[in-house]
């Protein structure tokens, strides 16, 4: 253990920040990290890829805390709170009480990263924002960029002027000369500014889309399983609408409404050598911009409508590939192809209004731009040919009127489209981040230290639709290191039950608790290490089986995980295959057999030694010889003080436990001690002599081990 590392875990903790199971390992070597050297904090924040910490400077405000605190003297420790003026409150390995603040103490925020922020409010637009906010400085330069940009198409059009009023009439090529030679440079310095602003932009654009990324796709992994939308291609679509806003962001489009606002400045030259001959683009720009309002309007419902379609079309793409396997052997594939054909036609549909649109506008923006053109060259030969202003200056009017209607309104319907789905996917957005999460928000996630295997659960209903609940418990109260076993018929609720258990789903009504705190209060990552859920359906995840095993473990080393992969009954698999336990496995487990895809799960769960374990139908995929087998591995494995729940029909497995709970339709009918239980179950099901008609049986309430 290293003193500083453990430092940096109690304040994450703190933070109810979670760090990655195997931080520790990719901090590296432990030795280079000191509670007195001052480079520390910032060494392990380069190693695990967070961002500098921040210096707080010598003296924190009272809302920074907790901070990390460095002086030579007595080197790192966190720092809690001020005590008095001069004295902070801190914690470190080798002290906890007041230190003073000395005149070379600094305070650091590290910048921990907070994956699932709960803030569940929070708008799509303002992760964006966030993001850009921090690249103040550089979104700043682009301004100033902007403006020079505009500046030097300013003083272009006036070379022309000055050419035509100044040097043909007076056949002055001194003046020509330095004004050629003064608006090449200029150019040059235009070409400079303008490649460095794009690249400068782009640069940001993709460190923003990383940023923006993270946020997403962390936001849909804490996103609560029973909150999840039915289709997840058509979520994983909705979540790939930051790249939408991620290209807006980036296009050269943006470039042109940065160049917006300079285009009063422009009408403001034009009024001024031109006089009157202002009045065009003073007509034809808010004219050009009215039409835009109404083409964007236009296409808003259709762009929505077709950003909604494709959605759904990647959802059906994701579930015909997914589920391949039942469309072949059940010849869907017409099926398929016919749901796949009508939703191509509705995305069709309104991506032709779209485009239609788009086209009509194209048209009647080009038109309005070539008719500005025509209108400033006539009114301005009048204006010319009536002694108000010179030819010259006719044209630099109409090459800063093309300025001002030119590029803008060339590439203005593109980009209202642009937006227009980029705001279709700011709102798929919106609806992921107000998906409930795991834990519940506004409040700080607990995590206690130590956290007892016991489960209460009280008024509990839960139902994947609001009508019909599928869990329906009154009460119920497993101790710490029982092992209860639950049977019942299909679709009697097992399952769900379990995952309401694992805290995996959220109740409806009613509460689970275990170890006495409300299981959504706790923080997940100290939910997870204490329980170990084996799930009815195992998926694996493309990657090795070690990663598949270690996922979310610290690594336990290659004797403690050969040892476990002996004992469970895949050593055979492992050794037969060249890459041993790095043998590669597919998406979802492809490649592995359904019994070997259970024994892998089943692995990492031993490895992790919970405290608790929920077990659904663990062997309903083994023979009998590796049940046998798993169950020895599980008598020794499961402490006496580990509390065992486990879903099965097997009577091998049910030897495990010591109680019974009998499930039916949704509720709970039977509960006591494994052996009376099925003995009543076994007397229910007797054949018996006629007799005349019973009263249907009551839920039958026997001495509960609770
Ligand atoms: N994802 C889901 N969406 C909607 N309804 C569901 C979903 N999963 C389960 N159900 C319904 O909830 C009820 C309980 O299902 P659950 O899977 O908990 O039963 P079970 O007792 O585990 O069944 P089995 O022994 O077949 O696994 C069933 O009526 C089922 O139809």
């Amino acid at each position: 253990m290293n003193s500083f590392l453990d430092l940096v875990d109690r304040f994450a903790s703190r933070q109810s920040a979670e760090l990655a199971p195997d931080w520790r390992t990719r901090a590296g070597d432990p030795d280079s990290f000191s509670l007195h050297d001052a480079g520390s904090l910032k060494r392990v924040a380069s190693r695990l890829g967070w961002r500098k910490p921040t210096d707080v400077g010598h003296r924190p405000r009272a809302h920074q805390f907790p901070l990390f605190m460095f002086d030579e003297t007595e080197g790192w420790a966190i720092a809690e709170q001020f005590e008095t003026v001069d004295a902070v409150r801190v914690v470190s390995p080798s002290f906890n009480g007041l230190r003073e603040i000395q005149s070379g103490t600094r305070f650091y925020q590290p910048q921990l990263p907070q994956l699932n922020d709960r803030n569940q409010n929070e708008r799509a637009i303002n992760v964006f924002g966030r993001s850009l906010l921090l690249r103040k400085k550089v979104l700043f330069s682009a301004v100033v960029a902007t403006v020079v940009v505009n500046l030097i198409a300013l003083a272009t059009s006036l070379f022309s002027m000055q050419v035509y009023d100044r040097v043909i009439p007076r056949s002055g090529f001194a003046t020509l000369w330095v004004l050629t030679v003064g608006v090449v440079i200029a150019l040059t310095l235009d070409f400079i500014l303008r490649t460095t602003r794009s690249l400068m932009i782009e640069r940001e654009a993709a460190k923003v889309d990383i940023e923006v990324s993270e946020v997403f796709f962390a936001r849909s992994q804490a996103v609560r399983l029973d909150a999840r939308p039915p289709s997840i291609g058509t979520m994983a679509a909705q979540i790939r609408g930051w790249e939408q806003i991620r290209g807006l962001l980036s296009s050269a489009s943006l470039f042109l409404l940065a160049d917006l606002p300079f285009a009063i400045f422009f009408i403001i030259v034009i009024s001024w050598i031109g006089g009157p001959l202002a009045l065009v683009p003073i007509v034809s720009f808010p004219l050009a911009l009215i039409l835009s309002w109404i083409f964007a309007r236009l296409i808003k419902d259709d762009t929505a409508k077709a950003q909604a379609n494709g959605n759904r079309k990647n959802g059906l793409l994701v579930e015909a590939l997914d589920a391949a396997e039942t469309i072949k052997a059940n010849r869907g594939s017409w099926h398929m192809l016919a749901r796949w054909n009508q939703l191509m036609e509705e995305v069709h549909l309104h991506e032709d209004g779209v485009k239609r649109w788009s086209s009509i506008a194209n048209s009647l923006f080009g038109g309005l731009q070539q008719l500005a053109y025509v209108l400033i060259i006539a009114f301005g030969a009048i204006l010319v040919s009536d002694g108000q202003m010179t030819p010259g200056a006719l044209i630099a009017c109409s090459i800063i009127a093309g300025r001002v209607n030119g590029p803008l309104l060339a590439q203005l319907p593109g980009l209202l489209v642009q937006w227009g789905y980029a705001r279709s996917s700011l709102s798929g957005l919106d609806s992921l981040m107000r998906l409930p999460l795991d834990t519940a928000p506004d409040t700080e996630a607990l995590r206690p230290a130590q956290l007892a295997p016991a489960l209460q659960v009280s008024d509990l209903k839960f139902g994947y639709t609001a009508e019909r609940p599928s869990v329906d418990v009154q009460r119920l109260e497993i101790r710490a290191g029982e092992k209860v076993g639950i049977i019942g018929g299909i679709g009697s609720g097992k399952s769900t039950l379990l995952r309401l258990l694992a805290g995996l789903y959220a109740p409806m009504e009613g509460q689970v608790r275990i170890g006495g705190l409300e299981m959504r209060q706790i923080a997940p990552d100290v939910l997870r290490r204490n329980i170990g859920y084996l799930p009815q359906d195992t998926r694996l995840l493309n990657g090795t089986m070690r990663e598949n095993i270690l996922m979310g473990l610290s690594d336990p080393g290659d004797d403690a995980l050969m040892g476990v992969i002996d004992e469970i009954g895949l050593a055979q698999m492992v050794s037969s295959h060249p890459m041993g336990v790095d043998l590669p496995i597919a998406e979802g487990g492809r490649g592995l057999s359904g019994g070997q895809r259970t024994l892998t799960i089943l692995t990492r769960l031993l490895l992790a030694e919970p405290q608790l374990w929920l077990l659904d139908e663990p062997t309903s995929n083994l023979d009998q010889a590796t049940e046998a087998r798993l169950v020895q591995s599980l008598r020794r494995r499961i402490s006496p003080e580990n509390t065992l729940i486990l879903v099965t029909h097997r009577m091998n497995l049910l030897t495990l436990t010591n109680r019974l709970i009998v499930m039916n339709n949704g509720r709970i009918v039977m509960d006591g001690p494994t052996q009376a239980v099925l003995a009543k179950l076994r007397e229910a099901q007797q054949p018996t002599q006629p007799t005349p008609p019973q009263p249907q049986p009551s839920p039958v309430k026997l001495a509960t081990g609770a």
